[in-house]
């Protein structure tokens, strides 16, 4: 039986928990800034700057992540969306928000269409 279940894991090796997954391993480094070094810490240096202006670099990247994928170059693309995804869950911390708050309404939304939910709006 624990052969059977050995053999079922190593058929799997790509599977992460969401515990193993490196947004929320870097939402708890982000969140550990704050009262940080700004001179040692970019992140703490985001912070002291204010939410206002983490939004406005939130919005700076992903115009910088849009331009990329108009462009259509999938290595600038990853860096730009890299850069997006850290001041985007830097911004979270700012204002609050748990990682899994926004795991929970993916999840909620899971086999729900857009087009059926716009529907649904317009009722
Ligand atoms: N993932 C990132 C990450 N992605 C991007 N950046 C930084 O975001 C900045 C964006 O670059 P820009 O050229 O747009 O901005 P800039 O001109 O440097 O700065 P501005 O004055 O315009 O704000 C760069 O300085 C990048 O190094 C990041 N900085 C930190 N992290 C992660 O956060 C962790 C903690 O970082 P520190 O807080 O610096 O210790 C690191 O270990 C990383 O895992």
């Amino acid at each position: 039986m624990a052969k059977k279940k050995k053999a079922k894991k190593a058929l799997r090796p790509n599977i992460v928990t969401i515990d193993e997954h490196v947004l929320d391993r870097l939402y708890l480094v982000i969140d550990s800034r704050k009262g940080a070094d700004p001179e040692t810490s970019y992140t703490a240096r985001l912070f002291s700057r204010g939410r206002p202006q983490i939004a406005k670099k939130l919005g700076e990247e992903a115009v910088e992540a849009l331009i990329e994928g108009i462009r259509g170059d999938k290595a600038k693309l990853v860096g730009e969306s890299a850069d997006m995804l850290y001041h985007l869950l830097t911004l979270w911390a700012a204002v609050g928000v748990k990682p899994k708050s926004v795991w929970d309404e993916l999840a909620r939304r899971e086999g729900l269409s857009g087009i059926a939910e716009k529907a649904s709006r317009k009722r």
